[in-house]
């Protein structure tokens, strides 16, 4: 029993699908966003478990693409550095980028919540809450959603259906039963706790702000990011067995040691430790790929629900981000013609999709291990120098991945890969940073750069 038709029906009203709807709003289409959960605005059920998110360049030019880049930039805390912490509480540092360049600390249900209200706002916008999807009926596009409040259940005949309903997406659960549908999700041995670092007094913090903290620790670790209430969000990246790991730690006493042991800087700022550690859930992390993510004119998958990536790299929801930019950026070129737009969407989004799949797997690696090690540090500051002597073909493939969003993140993995390559020739020769002067550095340097070495 079909009730409305709508131009647009969007799956999950998270990040992703009330950015798009803003988008498509704008371009005259008529929406309908239905979500699963109850409306966080109202309800005391914060924004899921990860409470901060890193927004960087490819997130901002979505949001400035629908003019809150500023208002959001306001609530928003710039990280221009790691900070990292040894076992001892001593502490080194890595800038991200240049001067002026950061990564920022957002709420993630603050986000949220401001684009709903925009969403709300908007005429051509409708909002439903408590609005599981339950069955998908490709054949006629009709959508069936149940009410757990109500126990009722609705059917919705769609004109075209937005996937945004997150990695674990009952849209694209529906095209896995179409014909040669690819698709792949690999979970890693290591799961996340939420924990808590508190304010100071006067709502001041107890690390320094304006970065983001990281506790390396070779096969796990912790990291934490600053909140304008003055406390940080902690996530610990943990595995799931052996001597080190969840199982490991059963008891309020393991618990207490075992932080004592390997985080002893951070324990005394976190006195609800125990409680968070006890009372929120362990989280999975899942790198989902799939294609293709439409079907006919009428479906796509965006954000997560097409390719859900380990949060390492902190670019999950800038992709999100940057799919509704390339979107709209089709939606120009080819008016109405959807078959057109979603056939060019997937094919200009999924290379880089699995390319910040594979960087974010990379980033864990380095994030856990390879930070704590000077050597790396010291190659990071060489490579700072490169990009300084050939500004135009050497960027930085963090710069490329966060800072660049206008380089595909396929590019930059590419383009990482080379300088890798490079980078393994020139250390050897190089133990401290005016060693970079040296002439054989230099001749090695010029000779690769020389072999057409551009971005
Ligand atoms: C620990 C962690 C840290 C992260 N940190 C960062 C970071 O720093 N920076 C970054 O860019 N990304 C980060 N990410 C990734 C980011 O959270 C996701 O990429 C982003 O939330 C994806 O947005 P989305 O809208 O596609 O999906 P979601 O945010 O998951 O939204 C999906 C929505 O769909 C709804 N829904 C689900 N199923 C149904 C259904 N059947 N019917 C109706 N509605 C449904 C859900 O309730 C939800 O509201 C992190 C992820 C994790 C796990
Ligand atoms: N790539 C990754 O590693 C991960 C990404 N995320 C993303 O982070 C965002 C928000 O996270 P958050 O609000 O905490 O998400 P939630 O964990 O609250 O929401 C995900 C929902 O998906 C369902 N689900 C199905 N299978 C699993 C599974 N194996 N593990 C966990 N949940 C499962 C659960 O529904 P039910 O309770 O009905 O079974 C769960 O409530 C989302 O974008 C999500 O897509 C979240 C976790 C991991
Ligand atoms: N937001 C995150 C969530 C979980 C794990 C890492 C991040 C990061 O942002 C890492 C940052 N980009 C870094 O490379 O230091």
């Amino acid at each position: 029993m079909p009730e409305s038709n709508p131009n647009a029906t969007i799956v999950g009203a998270g990040l992703v699908g009330s950015l798009l709807a803003l988008y498509l709003a704008k371009k005259g289409n008529k929406v309908t966003i239905f979500e699963r959960r109850p409306d966080m605005r109202k309800a005391d059920i914060g924004g899921g478990r990860s409470i901060n998110l890193a927004l960087s360049d490819r997130g901002w030019r979505a949001l400035e693409g629908i003019g809150i880049g500023d208002d959001i930039r306001k609530v928003g805390i710039p990280m221009d550095k790691r900070i990292m912490h040894d076992v001892k509480g001593n502490l080194t540092s890595q800038p991200y980028g240049k001067e002026g360049q950061a990564i920022y600390s957002v709420s993630r249900g603050g986000l949220n919540m401001k684009l709903m209200d925009l969403a709300e706002e908007n005429p051509n916008i409708s909002l439903q809450f408590n609005q599981q999807l339950t069955n998908l009926d490709l054949k006629t596009n009709t959508l069936e959603f149940h009410n757990p409040q109500t126990n009722q259940d609705t059917w919705v005949q769609a004109e075209r259906i937005f996937g945004a309903d997150g990695a674990f997406s009952a849209v694209r659960n529906t095209l896995q039963k179409t014909e040669r549908f690819e698709y792949s999700q690999s979970f890693l041995e290591y799961g996340y706790k939420e924990l808590t670092i508190a304010p100071g007094e006067n709502g001041t913090w107890q690390l320094e702000k304006n970065a983001l903290h990281i506790w390396p620790r070779g096969q796990y670790m912790m990291i934490a990011l600053p909140n304008l209430d003055g406390s940080f969000t902690c996530t610990m990246f943990f595995p799931y067995e052996g001597e080190h790991s969840f199982s490991a730690l059963k008891t309020e006493a393991d618990v207490t040691r075992f932080f004592g042991e390997v985080f002893p800087d951070a324990v005394p700022l976190m006195p609800t430790l125990l409680e968070d550690y006890f009372g929120n859930p362990t989280g999975t992390l899942v790198t989902v790929k799939c294609f293709p993510w439409t079907f006919e004119d009428k479906v796509a998958l965006i954000g997560d629900a097409a390719h859900a990536v380990v949060p390492f790299y902190g670019q999950g929801m800038n992709a999100g981000f940057e799919d509704c930019t390339v979107l709209n950026q089709l939606m120009e070129a080819h008016g109405n013609d959807w078959e057109t737009i979603f056939k060019a969407f997937e094919k200009s989004r999924k290379p880089n999709a699995d390319a910040i799949a594979d960087l974010a797997v990379m980033n864990f690696v380095e994030m856990r291990d390879k930070v704590a090690d000077p050597q790396f540090l010291l190659q990071k500051k060489i490579e700072a120098k490169i990009n300084a002597m050939y500004p135009e073909q050497w960027i930085p493939l963090y710069t490329m991945v966060t800072f660049s969003p206008d380089i595909p993140y396929a590019k930059a993995l590419k383009n990482g890969r080379k300088q890798e390559r490079i980078m393994k020739k020139l250390m050897p020769y190089i133990q401290t940073e005016a060693d970079f002067e040296k002439p054989e550095v230099q001749e090695i340097l010029q000779q690769k750069m020389a072999e057409k070495f551009s971005v």
